[in-house]
């Protein structure tokens, strides 16, 4: 499933960078999405894209020192960061618990908000009353066991966040607890979401989300491209989905 992912997400890419120039990715962290950036490194076409044009976002943080090996971003690193020839000036990790907001993780997600501001009003996002967040062309979630999606949590207030784009996580219920999240609104306004889910532990959920009306018990049936939402299950993952969905 990760390689099939990371030979569509090239050419996403690829895509992307011909209509537009540059891509805007929004990585995710997890054994999903380590195992995708992992297959990235090795993808038949990787190098068909120019990584130089490549801008990294992040969906979510665990708000931990920096180089701390729980951190997405650390994750990242080891998986695919240094292994292609990013433009560091477009790498966007969210802020460390270590960094100048200290522990404050409602100030590190205030700063992390600006940054994307910043970014949108430079090159288009945020037009039409849209979230102040630049246009990501594909936003990679991946889906756990709980239908938890970035640090968005069943039943967590973070869910239910409108005004902001990037929201503090306290008491997140599964470690560590105070973690940095996007919202619903700016990951809503991705042109592309995509949903990975792999092993038998995410096939109660996938088929859970599928179903689900309200996001705030049920996260992930709140993901949603403007343009697209797509799942990505293994057979473990979709063994619970409705037969005709299987397809
Ligand atoms: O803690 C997190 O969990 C989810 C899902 O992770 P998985 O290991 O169950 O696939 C992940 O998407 C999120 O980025 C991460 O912070």
């Amino acid at each position: 499933m990760a390689r099939a992912t990371a030979a569509g997400l090239v050419t996403a890419v690829v895509e992307a960078q011909a209509a537009r120039g540059d891509a805007r990715l929004v990585l995710t962290g997890g054994r999903n999405g380590n195992a995708l950036l992992a297959a990235l490194t090795r993808a038949p076409g990787r190098d068909g894209v120019d990584w130089s044009r490549v801008e990294l976002w992040w969906g979510d943080e665990r708000f931990l020192p920096d180089g701390d090996p729980d951190r997405n971003h650390t994750q990242a690193r080891e998986a695919f960061l240094d292994a292609v020839p990013l433009d560091p000036a477009r790498v966007h990790p969210m802020p460390a618990s270590d960094g100048p907001h200290g522990d404050d993780a409602a100030a590190a997600a205030a700063a992390y908000a600006a940054e994307l501001a910043a970014a949108a009003d430079a090159a288009g996002g945020g037009e039409g009353g849209a979230p102040r967040v630049p246009v990501f062309d594909v936003l990679l979630l991946g889906l756990g066991p709980d239908t938890h999606v970035a640090s968005l949590f069943p039943g967590h207030p973070a869910v239910r966040e409108e005004a902001r784009t990037v929201t503090g996580v306290l008491e997140a219920p599964k470690p560590p607890p105070t973690r940095i999240s996007l919202t619903l609104p700016a990951i809503r306004s991705a042109r592309e979401v995509w949903l990975l889910a792999a092993g038998e532990d995410k096939a109660e959920a996938a088929a859970g989300a599928l179903a689900a009306q309200d996001p705030f018990e049920t996260p992930a049936a709140g993901a949603r491209g403007r343009e697209r939402t797509l799942w990505i299950l293994d057979e473990a993952a979709a063994a619970r989905l409705p037969a005709a969905a299987r397809g």
